[in-house]
């Protein structure tokens, strides 16, 4: 059959891939995936370490679409939660097109950094681009100081400053991104933006919300479990049942607060974010439970969903 007179070009490339943004706590991995997703996906936290899960951020761009696959940083195992982590970021590593290592542009590169950059060089299949994050927090020379030390680490295949609050620059990490992974069709439906399931993400906003004002120690002690979610027939209503465990006693009071203040503030907060979500009216019961030394464990670990 001859091809039909003016038909139309080819259409242009469409590319679609897995990146991973590495590097260490706390330098923005998760907020810069939130920003390019432009949908709460992942947990944000001005904690080190409270991501535990490779979350998978999709975006759809007109050339392309970019699965993001967040890992939690790259550190060093002292327990068996730790060792677990390491376990889950070097799977994920091994089978991504792409990792952006990420460098926060208002502190100098250390010891931390280079460890996590030279292992990279564990995963030759996948490309390896610097994204200088923070871009807001610093000034220019700053920025141009740290590009050019940034630089000095490896034969990078882009180096990209961005802000993720600030949205400054996204759009051209993005297309660099995109224009590193393999030609390919759509992996994702297009209105899909994530494929953690709804529990998953109702939990990390409970974790997310439980996290925030806490001292230091409380982060790794944390989990949280949903027992139940009931749809009311008669409102248009959610009612959820969630336990947050600590590991010890001591532990359940401060997440408690006086008088139980402060997991009322949890609760008030968790829901304002988990409404949106859901698209209806929640009613959300916390329950706080201690479950001893869980992170040593590995049945707990595994009842914990880890
Ligand atoms: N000024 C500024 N702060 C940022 C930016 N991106 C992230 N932050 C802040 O940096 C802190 C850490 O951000 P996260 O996105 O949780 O960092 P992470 O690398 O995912 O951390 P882990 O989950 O511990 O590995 C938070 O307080 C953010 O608000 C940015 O572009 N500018």
């Amino acid at each position: 059959m001859s091809s039909p007179k003016g038909a139309s070009k080819p259409s242009p490339i469409h590319r679609a891939g897995f990146v991973s943004f590495v590097g260490r706590p706390n330098v923005g991995k998760s907020t810069l995936t939130n920003a390019l997703v432009g949908e709460k996906v992942a947990i944000t936290s001005s904690k080190p370490q409270t991501t535990r899960r490779a979350i998978r951020g999709i975006v759809h761009a007109a050339d392309g679409q970019l699965i993001i696959v967040d890992t939690p940083g790259i550190h060093r195992p002292r327990t068996l939660l730790g060792q677990r982590l390491n376990d889950v970021v070097t799977a994920t590593l091994g089978d991504v097109d792409v990792i952006g290592m990420c460098f926060p542009a208002n502190e100098r590169i250390g010891p931390g950094d280079r460890f996590i950059n030279e292992s990279l060089n564990d995963f030759p299949r996948a490309k390896k681009v610097a994204i200088v994050t923070k871009i807001d927090a610093t000034s220019r020379p700053a920025v141009a100081q740290q590009l050019l030390a940034v630089s000095e680490l490896r034969d990078w295949e882009a180096i990209v400053p961005v802000s993720a609050t600030s949205r400054i620059q996204l759009d051209v990490l993005l297309k660099e991104l995109v224009a590193l992974l393999p030609e390919s069709p759509s992996l994702y439906p297009d209105e899909q933006r994530t494929d953690e399931t709804l529990e998953a993400r109702i939990s990390e906003l409970i974790r997310e919300a439980a996290l925030e004002g806490v001292s230091d120690e409380l982060p790794h002690s944390l989990a949280v479990t949903i027992d139940d979610m009931v749809e009311r027939d008669d409102k248009d209503l959610v009612e959820i049942y969630a336990n947050l465990w600590v590991e010890r006693d001591s532990q359940k009071g401060i997440v408690i607060g006086h008088g139980g203040e402060r997991l009322q503030d949890v609760g008030a907060r968790a829901r304002a974010q988990i409404e949106p979500l859901v698209g209806k009216q929640v009613f959300l019961s916390l329950r706080v439970k201690v479950a001893r030394e869980w992170q040593r464990d590995p049945k707990q670990l595994g009842r914990l969903g880890f």
